[in-house]
């Protein structure tokens, strides 16, 4: 699909705002060919063909790009190699991509043969390759370390989500023909794991993440022995190994800076010294203080890809799914959804912190503070264009991007007794959440009461969260009367704020037609994002509703002009 060009550039002498909008670093840059007009400010759409030479009369489809392109072309800022400041080594050491596969696109020997083609199928490309579990593994893995605890040290290894695990393995190792002793170890280790677990009838979460570790440490194995057995040469890392360091809050673990410097020195060295396709285990970290194995949360592969672009400044971040893009809603819900072709990282942090499974709710810091663009693609149906994140497009059409539904979300109506006044009162309820460690999603106050939702991420199991619970509620009595409300929703409509007029009209209208009472709302803080808090049980019939009226009438007609690009496209920067 997509071709690269590489150049190289005067050292020293590239102005900052090309060096940007060309997506290069000081010393080597790239440019990619993407036929299909799918590009903002991060791609130049060239005709493929071209060398060095010719690099600055090409075609430049991406009208603002054009002429920066061109303006730039007196300070020849482009020339032709100069082998005396830039080795071939370090010039061929560049990664230009990396591609995640989640487990939805690893589910099995046949789907790791697709990835495996699909990921050959771009020969220009020099990727670095970050897995996922295959399939639910990682689902299997929780549910035989939460048996293993009652299950008696006897019946541990016959776990039926043991059996499962062995099985999907052992079956895809032979299929693919590979030596199955690269995963046998770890397959006994997990048996003996459990077995632990069982006796000790315990599961801390450190042991969790150690059991859960597993699942990427044996399909990235699995994968790296395919691609060497097609002749092509890669080679398996272990993020704990390599350098991604972590707090130590096991389950839902924080990056440290000091990985981005570690990831990419050792990457980046073993390259040079014997370049290999790297695959790179998702979702795994090494604890700072205690050194063990942490996850980065549910989901915490697209944040290990993140990282990754970021740490080796890489042109692109591609995460690939089992869907068409980021859609305009979870297709479980609506499967009307469509694709959304770009979004802001503003716009995708938003949406992924709000509950939309597609994107790991971190995963857009590394991306924008790098400046790196993601594309979210399909491994099913790789033509199909996705969804490309990047900083800034074309809000000017723009209405409603996406809605995003999170369920079981816990309300409190906090009402001060007047023990305190105004700020102190805020402040003290604030630094209850605080010294309990429990995060606050959405807000609203008033002089004399805060309403607001807890984010229900951070808490791991039931009895957890009732129990912390009971604590926030004791804590803040001393100060107000607090109504708990349990069983809440959070819909958040994504997209322009500057619509919010026509976004809230066009809202309150439908919610009002089903009878639902919205209990708080909150704009403003967010540039992208307006929240409306229902009642779980009218949920998902709230959404539906205003997906309809927001993308599947004439209503929708802003967004679909938005869609096609419609005037949009030579906005983009
Ligand atoms: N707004 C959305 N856009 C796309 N997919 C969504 C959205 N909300 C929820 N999903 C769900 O997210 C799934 C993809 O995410 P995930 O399972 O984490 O993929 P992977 O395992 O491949 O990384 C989709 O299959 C879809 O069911
Ligand atoms: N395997 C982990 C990490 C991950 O990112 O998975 P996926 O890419 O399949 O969502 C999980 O299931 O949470």
């Amino acid at each position: 699909m997509a071709s690269t060009l590489q150049f190289w550039c005067v050292k020293g002498n590239v102005p900052l705002a090309t060096r940007r909008s060309l997506n290069f670093k000081p010393q080597i840059g790239l440019v990619k060919f993407v036929p299909s007009g799918l590009f903002c400010g991060k791609d130049v759409v060239f005709s493929s063909g071209n060398n060095v030479k010719s690099l600055l009369s090409v075609t430049c489809k991406a009208t603002t790009i054009k002429s920066d392109v061109l303006e730039k072309k007196n300070n020849s800022m482009i020339e032709e190699s100069n082998d005396d400041d830039f080795g071939e080594s370090e010039r061929s050491s560049s990664f230009t991509c990396v591609m995640k596969f989640g487990g939805s696109s690893l589910a099995s020997a046949e789907r790791m043969r697709e990835v495996a083609s699909l990921i050959l199928s771009f020969p220009e490309e020099r990727p670095i390759i970050v897995l996922s579990a295959m399939g639910k593994t990682t689902n299997k893995l929780l549910m035989a370390g939460e048996k293993a605890v009652s299950c008696g040290v006897t019946n541990a290894s016959n776990i039926e989500e043991l059996d499962f695990i062995k099985d999907l393995h052992i079956r895809t190792v032979d299929e693919l023909g590979v030596d199955k002793n690269i995963i046998t170890k770890h397959l006994e280790e997990l048996e003996q794991l459990l077995k632990g677990v069982a006796m000790m009838k315990e599961l801390t979460k450190r042991t969790q993440d150690y059991l859960v570790s597993f699942g990427e440490c044996m399909s990235t194995r699995v994968f790296a022995a395919y691609l060497n057995k097609l002749g092509v040469k890669a080679r398996q890392y272990d993020a704990f190994e390599i350098g991604f360091i972590t707090t130590d809050d096991f389950t839902n673990a924080d990056i440290l800076e000091a990985t981005y410097p570690a990831v990419a020195k050792r990457l980046h060295g073993d390259w040079v010294s014997d370049p290999a396709i790297p695959i790179v285990t998702g979702f795994l970290g090494k604890a700072r203080k205690s050194c063990a194995v942490t996850t980065l949360g549910r989901g915490g592969s697209d944040l290990t890809a993140t990282t990754i672009g970021k740490a080796l400044g890489l042109p692109e971040i591609q995460v690939w799914k089992d869907v068409d893009g980021v859609l305009t809603c979870d297709p479980n819900i609506c499967p009307q959804a469509i694709p959304v072709p770009y979004l802001t990282f503003d716009e995708a942090a938003e949406l992924a912190y709000f509950g939309a499974q597609v994107l790991h709710p971190q995963s857009m810091r590394p991306a924008r503070e790098g400046d790196i663009p993601v594309r979210v693609k399909n491994s099913y149906n790789p033509k199909a264009p996705g969804t490309l994140i990047c900083k800034g497009r074309d809000m000017s059409k723009a209405v409603l991007t996406s809605i995003v539904l999170k369920r079981n979300v816990t309300m409190l109506d906090i009402t001060s007794t007047r023990m305190l006044g105004q700020y102190g009162f805020l402040a003290k309820v604030f630094s209850t959440f605080e010294d309990l460690g429990i995060s606050v999603d959405v807000v609203a106050t008033s002089e004399v009461s805060i309403s607001l939702t807890l984010d229900p991420s951070k808490l791991w199991s039931r009895e957890l969260i009732q129990q912390e619970l009971d604590h926030v509620v004791e804590e803040l009595e001393k100060i107000a009367v607090v109504k708990l409300l349990q069983n809440r929703s959070i819909i958040s409509l994504i997209g322009n704020v500057q619509m919010s007029s026509l976004i809230l009209e066009k809202a309150f209208h439908v919610l009002r037609r089903l009878g639902v009472t919205v209990q708080m709302i909150s704009q403003g803080a967010s540039k992208v994002n307006i929240s409306l808090v229902v009642n779980d049980s009218e949920a998902e019939q709230c959404v539906r509703a205003l997906h309809s009226v927001f993308f599947e009438s004439e209503l929708s007609q802003l967004n679909r002009e938005h869609k096609t690009g419609n005037g949009s496209i030579a906005a983009l920067s």
